[in-house]
């Protein structure tokens, strides 16, 4: 049975849309802080092992746990989810008219093995005036999203090209995942 050790609705959706049968394990595991590491690739790498690990249940031994983590990296800054409306306008009005790097970390978890990979795409968002960025922080959306977008939503439309993984950037590199369940032997 595979765990998706993860609270985030975007990630279920992602396994639901290649069929995969899976049970959600949210924990409310202490993560790794870019103040703590500011290694992108590194960071999301371990945040992703730690919220699977903190998943384990020790008689489950069976059990397949994944764990994910996603930042945006913007001139050697990371940006996690925004804490409140001004830190959502500051990482937008910095990712406006400028291409940003997301990574995502993923692990798997099986028994006493880890498997893990880091997936990274670049984005390229339009200039955004200041009235945009207000009216899209209004919205509610940049809530809970690392760098404060979400691009499955209303900002697509602030999107102007990608490079890499589109599903890396809304939190799940599905194509990186099912690479890394046949290394694992797992059956997505
Ligand atoms: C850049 C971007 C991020 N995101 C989301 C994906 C992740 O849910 C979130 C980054 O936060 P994470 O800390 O990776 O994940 P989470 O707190 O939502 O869930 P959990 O830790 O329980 O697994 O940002 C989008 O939905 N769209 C986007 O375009």
């Amino acid at each position: 049975m595979l765990i998706l050790a993860s609270a985030s609705p975007r990630r279920s959706e992602l396994l639901k849309q290649i069929d995969c049968k899976f049970v959600c394990r949210p924990t409310d595991c202490a993560e790794i802080s870019p103040l703590q590491e500011n290694n992108p690739e590194e960071l999301v790498k371990q945040n992703a092992i730690l919220k699977a690990t903190a998943a384990v249940i020790a008689e489950n031994k069976d059990e397949v746990i994944l764990g994910a983590d996603t930042i945006v990296a913007y001139y050697g800054q990371i940006y996690g989810k925004p804490k409140d409306d001004d830190e959502a306008y500051f990482m937008l009005k910095n990712l406006s008219g400028h291409t940003h790097q997301v990574y995502t970390g993923i692990a798997l978890v099986c028994g006493e093995k880890i498997y893990y990979d880091v997936a990274v795409t670049d984005v390229t968002m339009k200039e955004l005036t200041d009235a945009e960025i207000h009216s899209y922080i209004k919205s509610g959306e940049p809530h809970g999203k690392a760098g404060a977008y979400a691009i499955q939503g209303l900002a697509s439309v602030f999107i102007k090209k990608i490079n890499g993984c589109y599903f890396n950037v809304v939190g799940l590199p599905l194509s990186c995942l099912y690479d890394l369940a046949k290394k694992a032997d797992v059956k997505l």
